[in-house]
């Protein structure tokens, strides 16, 4: 069997970093010829996993957080071979997309589940949207893409992690309430397989696939991997306290019977700047990464992705 594994060595987990020399070992120990390709910046996930798709691997495993994971899906729906079986071990700061399954702690339950796990088409979402220097661009995302506070807050959070300055799964909650209070209400138009269902001022417009963001915010509760729909969280804006007491709630998913709040479901997404938003564009959250602004379209790529898990 032929396995690449893409490790991404500044992912947030501190975890992580205790358990990977072992996990590495266990990894060597049980998969013969088993290569590994250590990130160095935005992008190499992405291109090593292409590469190892493309050149024929049985099995690509990412080793790192959302941004990586995201990345490396988006690598192997790009590369030639697309039907490319991928795992992944978590460990990054906010380790969302892994909360929609149970991993195990050691390092060899997780080589044995990893070997034994059946594999499963999931949904993917493929986003299009401008980059910061106003260009196409576009992305494969395998848990959430959203806009509104949540674009700000991930560049915040990047940028802390990349400056080593505040500690693991905090960073989200803090540079939220940070990203909270500068927020200025982004203003678009939301449209879902072609039907309008929102014009004006947002909090956080969330396209999911999976259900958590944001560090543990279970912001689409009934969202469903294999369903071939996203579920569209519309969080209107608010003044801020009201927001506040709002994200607290989202943790558990209480959020979903606010009024401000309506979910909805489809396969493909389109976020307008508003009428009235005076061209300022919301920034996007794109797995935990910040991509660029709207205007963007958000598809859901039914079944595209084989996950061994
Ligand atoms: N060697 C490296 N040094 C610094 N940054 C890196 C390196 N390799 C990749 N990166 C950056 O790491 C980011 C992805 O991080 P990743 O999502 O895996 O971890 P995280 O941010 O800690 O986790 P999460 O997204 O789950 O919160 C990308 O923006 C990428 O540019």
């Amino acid at each position: 069997m032929k396995i690449g594994i893409v490790v991404n060595p500044a992912s947030g987990g501190y975890g992580r970093h205790r358990i990977w020399p072992a996990l590495r070992q266990s990894l060597v120990a049980q998969f013969a010829g088993i290569k590994f390709f250590e990130t160095e910046g935005t992008g190499d996930a992405a291109r090593y996993a292409r590469a190892l798709s493309d050149a024929g691997s049985d099995l690509v495993v990412a080793v790192g957080g959302d941004g990586t994971i995201g990345e490396a899906v988006d690598g192997i729906l790009t590369s030639d071979r697309p039907e490319t079986p991928f795992a992944f071990v978590p460990g990054g700061t906010g380790a969302d997309f892994a909360r929609n399954f149970s991993f195990p702690q050691s390092p060899e339950a997780i080589v044995t589940a990893l070997v034994n796990a059946p594999v499963r088409a999931v949904d993917v979402g493929r986003l299009s949207c401008l980059d910061d220097d106003g260009r196409a661009f576009t992305r494969h995302f395998i848990n959430i893409a959203s806009l509104g506070l949540s674009g700000p807050t991930v560049r915040a959070v990047n940028k802390a992690r990349r400056d080593r300055r505040t500690p693991g799964s905090r960073q989200f909650l803090y540079h939220s309430v940070v990203e909270l209070l500068r927020y200025r209400a982004d203003k678009v138009r939301v449209l879902i397989d072609d039907e309008d269902v929102h014009e004006g001022p947002i909090t956080v417009v969330a396209v999911a696939n999976g259900r958590w963001f944001g560090g543990g915010m279970k912001v689409a509760p009934a969202a469903d991997i294999a369903d071939g729909l996203f579920d569209v969280v519309v969080i209107r804006a608010a003044s801020k306290p009201t927001i506040l007491r709002l994200m607290n709630r989202i943790y558990s998913g209480a959020h979903v019977s606010h009024p401000l709040v309506s979910i909805h479901r489809g396969r493909r997404v389109e976020v307008l700047p508003a009428d009235e938003s005076k061209g300022r564009l919301a920034l996007i959250d794109c797995d935990g990464e910040g991509p660029g602004t709207v205007p963007a379209t958000f598809e859901v790529l039914p079944g595209a992705l084989r996950l061994k898990i």
